[in-house]
């Protein structure tokens, strides 16, 4: 075929057999980049906050969005592939302008790229009409050089010419990439933030599928305004110059070449389209794709436990081949496309030839003027077909920026930011009235019915129930990761909602039963969301919360800690002093102690036995452990949705039908398997000395 190579962005684009082979590469490096830099992203970003109900089985209701849309429709017709809803195109319009808006800060650069395009464009389409000119000047029997110069000095300004439309181009690539980059990491820095405004359900579900927005889809949306608009506006260049050359050379053939492209024009469309909603379902795999895979490795030691590794493999194929699927589909379409495109470059080129070859042998034309109109329309067909690319490129940063925009523009169920700034040395009452709760995402099951609770200033209350009862929604809800459905929690006898959550959350120290700790040393895990804590404060805390061995580490409190280094106890103190560091009005412990060993429970209800004893601190237990649950001064029973039960330890074991009783006898003869121990006696197993003391 037509050896014939014109000049692209980075290769050399083969006219009539290349096109399959671009898109073919676009699409490998979309997925394998999109693959790497999501799993990268995600194990790097998600490695510490695997929320604890996190599922990552595709159930209709759980699934993204696109996917949902998806499968309402098993069998869409191949026209509804091609055409796009009311709804799409108001979403497509809006994603667009907003994509170009994000250039608006470039717009130095990018008009400084947009004029070295054109000088280099203009230097490209001059290589034609010279190439010509030196075939006519070699085939002629009196040769001779406009304006009179010699071939030499003619040829040294064809090197300067070149030399400068090289060096433009150059400087174009690198201005446009700088462009594309900045905007892809302001990008992906509005995502992130507007990720960590979302209620955590949003995230933690995986609604939002943040992960893959941050890396892939904002790679897209960058590159559509940069990189694609810089190849898009070269191959206008290239083919709206190429055409009016060929008019100039010869209007016959121009017109004969013409014919071929209002079909390629539709086909473009059409293959565009189709590529946009493609693009679209490959995100979404890809991005279910990564999060399986994120689950099973960021718990990689339940996995090798249960020796469950081919039962991963088997998810992750699955999702593996979703996204294979749908590559094929793009590439059955994209052969198609280019087949047939390339199919009619190389028609018009034999029609070109043939009609062009008898006009050459009447004298209509020069052999230079023909060579320089095949190498026009090579261009031409190179522009169009570089255009092709441009525009399913940006129908696919259409379809990657509605996704980015619709998290950037979600308004979130809490937004941190609204409400009342709390006073920090405020202290008050806490009351839970009438509360009637349901997740969002089970809104048929009600957790809490009519709930009411009351927690006087610097009072421990633990709640006790049933496993499933909703004793952490309580926690929850205090948190205010939730609101209720009705009722409200007051704080000194104003609602927590009129209150900043950011704020609020800020008086309440929490100390969950899996602490999450952060890549970085002990100090900063301690001080994590507190920036301005002295040392002497950080040491203090974690004196105060029992944390003995980190005086026995090598480095201290600079002691470099990963997610797993530390022993359970541990954690658990850490994230004490962690809580302890705030100085909270408000205490929550959630199960703290579960998943302890004695003499670990031991260590931890301690350092909290000095809270509830030596601070105003109005604290909330969540707890099954009796030695944990008899530290607080009043207990309360949660059955069915409400409180059934409250008082002392004491009052409560000693009530006739004692519902707390009930409750933890079932719990010691599950551990026991002893029915006959009374739940009377909480006993603490004396622990052994085991780590260094603090010094004083
Ligand atoms: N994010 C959530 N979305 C939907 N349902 C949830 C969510 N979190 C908890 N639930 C459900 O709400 C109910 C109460 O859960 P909750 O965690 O409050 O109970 P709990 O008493 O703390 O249980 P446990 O003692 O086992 O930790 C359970 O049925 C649980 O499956």
């Amino acid at each position: 075929m037509i050896g014939l190579a014109v000049p692209s962005r980075a290769t050399m684009v083969y006219v009539n057999i290349s096109g399959p082979l671009v898109a073919r590469r676009q699409y490998s490096k979309l997925v394998t980049s999109s693959f790497r830099l999501s799993l990268r992203s995600q194990t790097a970003l998600c490695r510490d906050s695997i929320p604890r109900r996190f599922n990552s089985t595709n159930s209709p209701s759980q699934a993204p969005k696109g996917i949902k849309e998806s499968n309402k429709d098993p069998k869409p017709s191949i026209w509804s592939r091609f055409l796009s809803t009311g709804e799409d195109k108001t979403k497509s319009a809006s994603s667009f302008k907003k994509i170009v808006a994000l250039a608006k800060p470039e717009k130095k650069p990018l008009s400084i790229a947009i004029g070295l395009l054109l000088v280099s464009s203009t230097v490209s389409m001059s290589i034609p009409f010279t190439i010509g000119k030196l075939i006519d000047y070699f085939t002629s029997a009196n040769p001779s050089i406009p304006l009179g110069l010699t071939l030499g000095q003619a040829s040294a300004i064809l090197l300067f010419i070149f030399t400068g439309g090289a060096v433009a181009n150059a400087g174009r690539a690198m201005l446009m990439r700088l462009s594309g980059q900045r905007i892809v990491a302001r990008l992906r820095e509005d995502t992130y933030a507007a990720a960590l405004k979302q209620e955590v359900e949003y995230v933690e579900r995986g609604e939002g599928d943040v992960i893959s927005r941050l890396s892939v889809d904002s790679s897209i949306v960058g590159e559509s305004v940069t990189q694609n608009l810089s190849d898009g506006l070269r191959s206008v260049v290239m083919a709206s110059a190429g055409l009016g050359a060929m008019f100039y050379i010869s209007p016959q053939l121009t017109l004969l070449m013409l014919a071929i492209v209002p079909p390629v024009s539709l086909g473009v469309v059409v293959y565009g389209r189709y590529l946009k909603r493609l693009s679209n379902r490959t995100q979404e795999a890809l991005g279910d794709m990564t999060k399986v895979a994120q689950e099973s490795l960021s718990a990689l030691r339940t996995v090798q436990a249960f020796d469950a590794n081919k039962q991963e493999e088997n998810k992750f194929h699955q999702k593996v081949d979703t996204v294979l699927q749908l590559a094929r589909k793009e590439a059955i379409a994209s052969g198609i496309f280019f087949g047939s495109t390339g199919w009619s470059g190389n028609v018009t080129l034999l029609a070109l030839l043939g009609y062009g070859g008898t006009l050459v042998s009447s004298g209509a034309l020069s052999v230079g003027d023909l060579t320089s109109l095949l190498l026009y329309t090579v261009y031409v067909g190179s522009g169009l077909q570089m255009l092709t690319g441009f525009f399913s490129s940006i129908m696919r940063g259409i379809g990657a920026g509605v996704r980015i925009f619709d998290l950037l523009d979600r308004k979130p169920a809490i937004p941190p930011d609204h409400g009342i700034d709390v006073d920090p040395s405020r202290r008050g009452p806490i009351r839970f009235e009438h509360i009637t709760f349901e997740y969002p995402s089970r809104k048929n099951v009600t957790i809490l019915k009519h709930l009411d609770l009351e927690i006087e200033v610097g009072e421990s209350v633990a709640i006790v129930g049933k496993s499933g009862s909703g004793k952490s929604s309580i926690n929850a809800l205090l948190m205010r990761y939730y609101d209720p459905v009705s009722g409200k929690v007051t704080f000194d006898g104003q609602d927590i909602r009129e209150f900043k959550p950011s704020s609020w959350r800020n008086i309440i120290g929490v100390v969950p039963q899996d602490p999450v700790l952060f890549t970085g040393t002990i100090a900063s895990n301690i001080a994590y969301g507190n920036d301005n804590v002295s040392r002497e404060d950080i040491e203090a805390a974690a004196r105060e919360a029992n944390c003995e061995f980190i005086w026995g580490m090598p480095n201290g409190f600079d002691t470099q800690i990963g997610r797993m280094s530390l022993s359970g106890g541990q954690r658990q103190r850490l994230a004490i002093a962690r809580a302890l560091l705030k100085k909270p009005a408000i205490l929550c412990l959630d199960e703290a102690t579960s998943s302890l060993d004695a003499t670990s429970e031991h260590r931890v209800n301690d350092a909290i036995d000095k809270i509830l004893h030596s601070r105003q601190t109005t604290c909330l237990i969540v707890a099954h452990r009796l030695s944990t649950i008899a530290r607080a001064e009043r207990i309360v029973v949660l059955e069915d949705g409400h409180i059934t039960e409250s008082g002392t330890y004491r009052q409560l074991v000693n009530r006739p039908d004692s519902r707390f009783r009930t409750l933890m006898a079932a719990q010691l003869n599950t551990a026991t398997g002893d029915p006959s121990i009374p739940p009377t006696i909480t006993k603490v197993v004396k622990p052994q000395p085991e780590e260094e003391a603090p010094p004083a």
